[in-house]
């Protein structure tokens, strides 16, 4: 079932009707495309593999992915901030599709519904968001089914082709595929930049490379790792263990000094230059000699 408001005329008239209009603030750029939303059902239907598999999608708008996402008739959560689409699903989405949960506020404030459940997430997020919202998803969400992510192209092509902390970070929850892009022209109002589509797809367990932080405080030290490499533009490892505030504290400096020498990572490389498998490994061995 298609929203009723997925064309620009339609858009307008509800924004004329309620007497409002796209907000910058929430990022408010509508998808309008029809391909575009048969494309995204269609990329992720056949990863829905568990048979308790829930949805979500956060933030809904006016319901462009909303309502072919809830034709699937299967449980989803709804995560939305703005007052107007909240009315909106609360009069027009919610009586029709009784599978559906609405979340009403600030996403990040109202995810933890979501982490203890098998779920797969459609997300056409305010850019300004997007890094924290999949953060808090990768580390929370247990057991995290995968997602496809509008994310802006520029942030998708780094994602994917170069090495950052993020991209490192993340490898250890997921592996990123870019799957498409978008031209700006499919949104209402047209935004000044191109998107592009991203699908991450939790790791096999089953892999013999697969290595994941277990805990909230593992997810921490991963990270702390990351953000002590990756101190400061294109510096040697050497000099962040040294300089790098977030390597302060002595007996972390020193275990991560020990992981460098199992792992077999030169301290002259700078992280740009090593492979997520390095870095995965330099993880776990550091895991090793903190809880020795
Ligand atoms: C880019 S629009 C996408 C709308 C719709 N999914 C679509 O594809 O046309 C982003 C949506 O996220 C909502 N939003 C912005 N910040 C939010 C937040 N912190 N929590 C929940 N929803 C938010 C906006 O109000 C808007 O409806």
């Amino acid at each position: 079932m298609k929203s009723p408001y997925s064309t620009i005329s339609q858009i307008q008239a509800f924004f004329e009707r309620k007497g409002i209009r796209a907000q910058k603030k929430f990022g408010q750029n509508f998808l309008i495309d029809g391909n575009m939303v048969d494309y995204i059902i269609n990329a992720a239907k056949p990863l829905f593999s568990e048979r308790d598999i829930t949805l979500a999608e956060i933030g809904i708008g006016l319901g462009t992915l909303t309502y072919p996402i809830l034709s699937l008739e299967i449980e989803t959560d709804l995560f939305e901030i703005d007052f107007a689409y909240i009315q909106l699903a609360k009069e027009e989405i919610l009586p029709i599709f009784p599978k559906a949960i609405l979340h009403e506020g600030d996403a990040l404030e109202n995810l933890h519904h979501i982490f203890p459940k098998n779920v797969f997430i459609f997300g056409n997020l305010p850019y300004h968001l997007t890094t924290e919202i999949i953060n808090t998803i990768m580390i929370q969400c247990r057991s995290f089914q995968g997602g496809i992510f509008m994310v802006q192209k520029e942030f998708a092509e780094r994602l994917v082709k170069e090495t950052s902390s993020l991209s490192v970070f993340l490898s250890a929850f997921c592996e990123i595929k870019y799957l498409k892009t978008v031209h700006k022209n499919c949104f209402f109002p047209i935004p000044k930049i191109h998107s592009a589509l991203i699908l991450l797809a939790p790791k096999d367990p089953k892999t013999r490379d697969h290595w994941t932080p277990q805990s909230s405080q593992e997810v921490e030290i991963w990270s702390r790792m990351l953000r002590t490499l990756f101190w400061g533009k294109r510096k040697q490892i050497q000099v962040s263990l040294r300089e790098s505030p977030f390597s302060e504290d002595p007996p972390f400096r020193e275990a991560l000094g020990k992981a460098l020498l199992l792992s077999e990572i030169p301290p002259t490389k700078r992280p740009e230059e090593l492979n997520n498998k390095q870095f995965l490994t330099l993880g776990q061995h550091l895991l090793d000699v903190l809880t020795k």
